[in-house]
C-alpha cells in the first residue's frame, strides 16, 4: 500500500510530466429575468439579492473562505463498457457520507472526503446548486468568485461547466445557469439604458430652439468678461437684462445665440421680442457620445440635439433628474475640457449592471480572445492599486439576455482550439475562462450588513449620500485535461501543448501545494494560468473546485492524481473580501456642483455687495451735495445774521444813545416839571399874593 507521501510525490510527477490548455472569457450583461430562485423575491417580479440572508450563512460556515471542492463521477461510455472496465475497482462513492473510496488494489482502499461527492447520476441542476451557486451568490453580494473544473480529458468538466443545453434546458451547465441568476439579479427594465442610448433611434422632429422659447439651456464656464450688454449674434445691445427671480439664480434674457456656449453658464434663454430670427443654417449638429460603461459619467460635446433619446442630469448638489426631450436637453453642468464644452449626466439605470468580458482562450501561454479570435495575445496586467487583474484589450460583450449569452458562448466554443489526442477526439486543448464582472450599488439596508466594513469610505458615503459600488467578478474555468502526456500519445505540435498544458497545471499545483502547506512563497508568476487565478486560490474570491472521474481503472494514476489534487485545493484558505468601492466620481461631481453652486452664490453676494455699494456711494454723493448746499445756505446765513447782528448793534448803539438822550430829557423834563412845579408855586403864590394884594388894596382903597 503506496504511503500518502508517495501518492503525493505521484500526483505532483503527473503535473510535471503533463498537463492541457486553458481558455478564458468575459464581458458585459443586463438583463432579463429567470425562473431560478437565488434569494427569497423582492416584491417586484425580479428576484433580488438578500445579503443578509447570505451573510447569515457566511456567519454559519466555520470555514468561510476555504476552497469547496466536490468530485464528480462520469458515467460510463462506450469506451468504457468496451474495455469492461469495472469502475467499482477504480472508486467508490458515498454521496451520502460525502466519501470517495479510492482503491489500490484488491484488497484495499482509500477514503477521502469531499465536500460533495456527485455520483454518474447527479443531475446538472443538483452539481450547479449545490458547488456554483453559493459561489453565485456571493458574487452578487459583491465578492470574487471562482468556479472551476479540474480533471483528466473526457471526464467531464467541460459537460459540468460549458454545455449549452439547447435542446433540453436540464442539461445546462454551470456558466448558462450561473448567467441566468446574475442576469435575473442584476437587471430591471432599466438596467440596459445605458447601452441602448447609442441604439435609440432619433427623436421625431427634434424641435430647435427658439429665440422665443425659454429653458434651453446654455452651457459653458462663464468667461471674465460675459457680454451682458450685447447679444453676440445679432451684436444689438440691451437683450440682457438682470433679475434675480428666485434661489439666488441669474437669468440674463438672451436671444439666440447658440453658438455662445462657451459664455454662459446655467442661464436660460428667455423671449427678447427684438432679436431677429436664428440663421436658416442653424443646426447643433453631430453629437459625440462617449458611452460609458454602466455607472460611469456620460460625457458628450453639445452640438447635436437629436441623438440621444433619454438622459439623466447631474445637477446641483449631486440631485438627478431625467430631461425632457426637447426643452431641457442640454440642461445641466457644463464644463470645458479641451477646448470642448462637455456636461455631465448620468445614464439612467446606472445602480446595477453586469458584464461579461469576452470569451477568452489561453493556449500556449498566449490568451486569445474567444469572442474575437483574431486577438491572440492579450496582457495580463495587475492594477497596481487593487491587485486585480485585468486583461487590457479583451472585447467586452454586453448581454441582452440569456439567448444572447448562448449565442456568444456557442461562438466561442466554435473559436476554442481542440486537438485530437488518443485519447479524447474532441479533447480541449486550452483552458477556458468566463470572467463576469457584476456591480451593484449599496442599499440602505445593506449598509449595515454585519460583515461589512465600518470605514471613512462609508462615513463619506452617509455624509455625502454617495452610493457605494461593489464591484465583483465571477470566473469560471474549464481547465483543460490533466491527463499525462505519455499517456495521452501527444507527438509533434500536440506535445508541444500538451508542455504548456503542464506549465500552467503544474503551476496550478504547485500554488496549491504551497498555500495547501502555508508556504511564504506562492508561484504564482510561473504561469499565466496561475497569474489569471490569483485571486481565486489563496486570494479574497470564494472558490469551488469541482473535479471530475472517469469510472475505469484503466484510469487510475490519473484518477488518483486528480483526486489529490483536489484533497489539495480543499486545504487552501483563500481570505474573502468584499470588493466595495465608494464612488469616488459621483463625489467629485457632487463636490464640483457644490463648488459651482457656491462659486454662483459667492459671484450673487458680490454682486449685490457691488450694487449696496454703488447705491451707498450715490447716496453718499447726495449727501453731500445736499450737505454743500446746506454749507452754503449756512454760510448765506451766517452772512445775514452777522449783518443783522451788525445793523442790530447799531440800533442798539443807537437805542443806547436815544436812552441816553432820554435819560436827559427825562432828567430835563423832570427839571422842567419841577420848574413848572416851582413856576406854577410861584404862580400860585404869586396869585395869592395878587389876592392879598388886590384884597389890600381894595381893603385899603375901601378904608381910604
Ligand atoms: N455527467 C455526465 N453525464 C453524461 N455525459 C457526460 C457526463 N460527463 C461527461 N459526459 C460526456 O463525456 C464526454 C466528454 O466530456 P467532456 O468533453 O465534458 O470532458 P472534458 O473533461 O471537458 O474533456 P477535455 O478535457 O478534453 O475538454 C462528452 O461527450 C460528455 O457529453
Amino acid at each position: 500500500m503506496a504511503s500518502r507521501s508517495s501518492q503525493r510525490s505521484e500526483r505532483d510527477n503527473t503535473f510535471l510530466t503533463d498537463a492541457p490548455l486553458l481558455l478564458s472569457l468575459s464581458r458585459s450583461v443586463d438583463g432579463q429575468q429567470s425562473n431560478l430562485s437565488l434569494r427569497p423575491k423582492a416584491p417586484s417580479s425580479r428576484r433580488s439579492v438578500t445579503p443578509n440572508s447570505r451573510t447569515r450563512s457566511a456567519d454559519d460556515d466555520p470555514e468561510p473562505g476555504r476552497v469547496r471542492v466536490a468530485v464528480r463521477l462520469r458515467p460510463r461510455n462506450a469506451e468504457d463498457l468496451l474495455s469492461e472496465a469495472d469502475f467499482a475497482d477504480c472508486v467508490e462513492l458515498q454521496p451520502e457520507l460525502k466519501r470517495l473510496k479510492l482503491k489500490k488494489n484488491n484488497w484495499s482502499s482509500e477514503s477521502f472526503r469531499f465536500d460533495e461527492v456527485f455520483s454518474e447520476s447527479a443531475s446538472q441542476r443538483r452539481v450547479y446548486e449545490a458547488v456554483a451557486k453559493p459561489v453565485v451568490e456571493s458574487v452578487l453580494t459583491g465578492y470574487n468568485g471562482t468556479v472551476m473544473a479540474y480533471g483528466q480529458t473526457g471526464t467531464g468538466k467541460t459537460y459540468t461547466l460549458g454545455r449549452l443545453g439547447e435542446d433540453d434546458a436540464s442539461e445546462r451547465g454551470i456558466m448558462v445557469r450561473a448567467m441566468e441568476d446574475i442576469i435575473a439579479n442584476t437587471s430591471q427594465a432599466s438596467d440596459s439604458v445605458e447601452i441602448s442610448y447609442l441604439q435609440t433611434p432619433v427623436p421625431p422632429s427634434p424641435v430647435l430652439p427658439t429665440p422665443t422659447s425659454h429653458l434651453i439651456h446654455i452651457t459653458g464656464k462663464p468667461k471674465p468678461q460675459i457680454p451682458l450688454d450685447e447679444c453676440s449674434y445679432c451684436h444689438q445691445k440691451g437683450h440682457w437684462k438682470h433679475s434675480c427671480p428666485n434661489q439666488g439664480r441669474i437669468y440674463p434674457s438672451f436671444c439666440h445665440d447658440y453658438y455662445s456656449l462657451r459664455y454662459f453658464s446655467s442661464y436660460y434663454f428667455s423671449e427678447v421680442p427684438d432679436c431677429p430670427p436664428p440663421p436658416a443654417t442653424f443646426s447643433l449638429p453631430s453629437l459625440i457620445l462617449q458611452l460609458p460603461s454602466i455607472g460611469e459619467e456620460l460625457k458628450f460635446h453639445l452640438v447635436n440635439w437629436d441623438k440621444v433619446c433619454s438622459l439623466v442630469e447631474v445637477g446641483g448638489g449631486g440631485s438627478r433628474r431625467k430631461l425632457e426631450w426637447p426643452i431641457e436637453w442640454g440642461f445641466g453642468r457644463p464644463y470645458e475640457e479641451d477646448g470642448r464644452i462637455l456636461k455631465t449626466f448620468i445614464c439612467q439605470s446606472s445602480k446595477q449592471g453586469c458584464r461579461v468580458w469576452s470569451l477568452l482562450q489561453l493556449y500556449l501561454e498566449c490568451i486569445q480572445d474567444l469572442l474575437a479570435p483574431e486577438k491572440t495575445n492579450i496582457p495580463i496586467v495587475e492594477e497596481p492599486k487593487t491587485g486585480e487583474v485585468a486583461l487590457p484589450g479583451a472585447m467586452v460583450v454586453k448581454i441582452r439576455d440569456l439567448d444572447h449569452f448562448l449565442q456568444l458562448l456557442q461562438t466561442g466554443e466554435e473559436n476554442r482550439h481542440a486537438a485530437n489526442t488518443k485519447l479524447n477526439s474532441e479533447s480541449s486543448r486550452s483552458h477556458a475562462i468566463l470572467m463576469v464582472q457584476v456591480w451593484r450599488s449599496v442599499h440602505e439596508e445593506e449598509k449595515d450588513a454585519p460583515f461589512q466594513e465600518k470605514d471613512s469610505k462609508r462615513d463619506l458615503s452617509n455624509c455625502y449620500g454617495i452610493p457605494i459600488v461593489r464591484k465583483s467578478k465571477l470566473l469560471i474555468v474549464d481547465l483543460a485535461g490533466s491527463e499525462r502526456l505519455d499517456k495521452s500519445g501527444s507527438e509533434g505540435r500536440l506535445a508541444e501543448e500538451a508542455k504548456f498544458i503542464n506549465l500552467s497545471l503544474t503551476s496550478l499545483g504547485k500554488c496549491i501545494n504551497a498555500l495547501a502547506e502555508n508556504s511564504p512563497h506562492i508561484p504564482i508568476r510561473d504561469s499565466k494560468l496561475t497569474r489569471l487565478l490569483r485571486d481565486s486560490f489563496g486570494g479574497s474570491a470564494r472558490t469551488s473546485l469541482i473535479v471530475t472521474i472517469g469510472p475505469s481503472s484503466r484510469h487510475h494514476t490519473e484518477t488518483t492524481s486528480t483526486i489529490m489534487f483536489g484533497q489539495r485545493a480543499m486545504k487552501v484558505v483563500n481570505t474573502v473580501k468584499l470588493k466595495e468601492e465608494f464612488d469616488y466620481e459621483s463625489l467629485c461631481r457632487k463636490l464640483e456642483n457644490r463648488v459651482e453652486h457656491l462659486t454662483a452664490e459667492i459671484d450673487r453676494q458680490q454682486k449685490l455687495r457691488d450694487n449696496d455699494r454703488i447705491e451707498m456711494e450715490r447716496n453718499l454723493r447726495e449727501c453731500q451735495k445736499s450737505f454743500g448746499e446746506a454749507e452754503k445756505s449756512l454760510v448765506t446765513r451766517s452772512e445775514f445774521l452777522e449783518n443783522e447782528n451788525s445793523r442790530l448793534e447799531i440800533e442798539l448803539k443807537e437805542l443806547g444813545r436815544l436812552k441816553d438822550l432820554n435819560d436827559l430829557m427825562q432828567d430835563e423834563v423832570a427839571r422842567l416839571e419841577l420848574s413848572l412845579n416851582h413856576s406854577k408855586q410861584y404862580q400860585l403864590e404869586s396869585s395869592t399874593y395878587q389876592k392879598v394884594l388886590a384884597d389890600t388894596t381894595q381893603m385899603y382903597e375901601r378904608r381910604k
